[in-house]
């Protein structure tokens, strides 16, 4: 299976759960699975350390259908359409099987790059012609890179996120640092702009999007005892989901007690953040993960 694309040791692909096509990066440092469907991450482990990342115990998986958890890609855009509420929530990269385009592995790093380009299929939802890369570098830390082109002849808007499901030991032992100081828009308040004025404690429900493009967010896990840092560049958005368990319980693929254990911090570029792509333009939207032990 995509053996120009193997590298023995290093980069390994075989078919997942519902015979999706999954990959295997591995580096000195770590440890990351994707699946081809969505270019979704869908398990970080740095080496001696427990996944970054979420997965539920409920998801399904199927051909065209989101998987729930992971780093879903929203492209190209994020949340519900702007003016059709039939097209899908989150675009279309995150149902779409992405092909790949290059493998390579260092040192100290393992390396993939996939891609997605404007079918018959795509055209129906969006009409414009794209291209979207998807870089994946594993190292010390895990890097991904979203870059669009556009590549038609009128100016695009996207709007997009890196949709990081983060494991967590629990929702009620859990801080955030780094938002303290920004607005947000409350999804569940109507879009109500809000001051975030202490860091934030989590107390689900809540979905909030951040006017907030600073890198350097802290996710402190007391139970685990662990620190997730999130760097990233070109976003303007940071946002903050957790349904909660009267929420959670009515989603099929997440479960109320489920809910508990992820915290999503996704970094993006939402609502007034929409990215403008003359002809010929291109933007890359990068986050940067790492953990770290938890000194209290
Ligand atoms: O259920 P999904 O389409 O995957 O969306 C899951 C969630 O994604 C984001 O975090 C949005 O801000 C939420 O409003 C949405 O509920």
């Amino acid at each position: 299976m995509f053996k120009p694309f193997t590298l023995p040791g290093r980069v390994r692909f075989y078919a997942g759960p519902g015979q999706l096509p999954h990959c295997e990066l591995t580096a000195p440092a770590g440890q990351v699975v994707l699946c081809l469907q969505g270019a979704q991450v869908l398990s970080y482990i740095p080496t001696g350390q427990p996944d970054l990342l979420w997965i539920s115990p409920n998801t399904q998986y199927i051909q065209g259908k989101a998987i729930r958890g992971g780093i879903p890609v929203c492209w190209p855009w994020f949340g519900d359409h702007p003016e059709d509420g039939n097209l899908p929530a989150h675009g279309f990269a995150r149902n779409a099987l992405w092909e790949i385009r290059s493998s390579f592995a260092a040192d100290d790093t393992t390396q993939i790059q996939l891609g997605l380009t404007e079918s018959a299929t795509t055209r129906q939802i969006w009409p414009t012609p794209f291209d979207l890369t998807l870089d994946i570098e594993l190292g010390h830390t895990l890097k991904l890179t979203l870059t669009t082109r556009n590549t038609g002849p009128q100016s695009v808007m996207v709007t997009e996120a890196l949709h990081s499901y983060f494991a967590v030991s629990s929702t009620d032992s859990i801080h955030i640092e780094g938002l303290s100081g920004c607005r947000y828009h409350d999804k569940l308040e109507a879009f109500a702009i809000k001051p975030q004025r202490e860091e934030l404690t989590p107390t689900p429900p809540l979905d909030r999007v951040y006017d907030h493009s600073a890198s350097g967010l802290k996710l402190l896990d007391y139970g685990l005892k662990r620190v997730i840092q999130i760097d990233k560049s070109a976003s303007d958005s940071t946002i903050v989901w957790n349904p909660g368990t009267e929420v959670a319980g009515g989603i099929g693929d997440i479960g109320a007690e489920p809910s508990r254990r992820y915290i999503c911090i996704e970094s993006g570029n939402a609502l007034g953040s929409a990215v403008s792509l003359p002809p010929g333009a291109s933007h890359a939207l990068v986050m940067e993960l790492s953990s770290a032990a938890l000194e209290e």
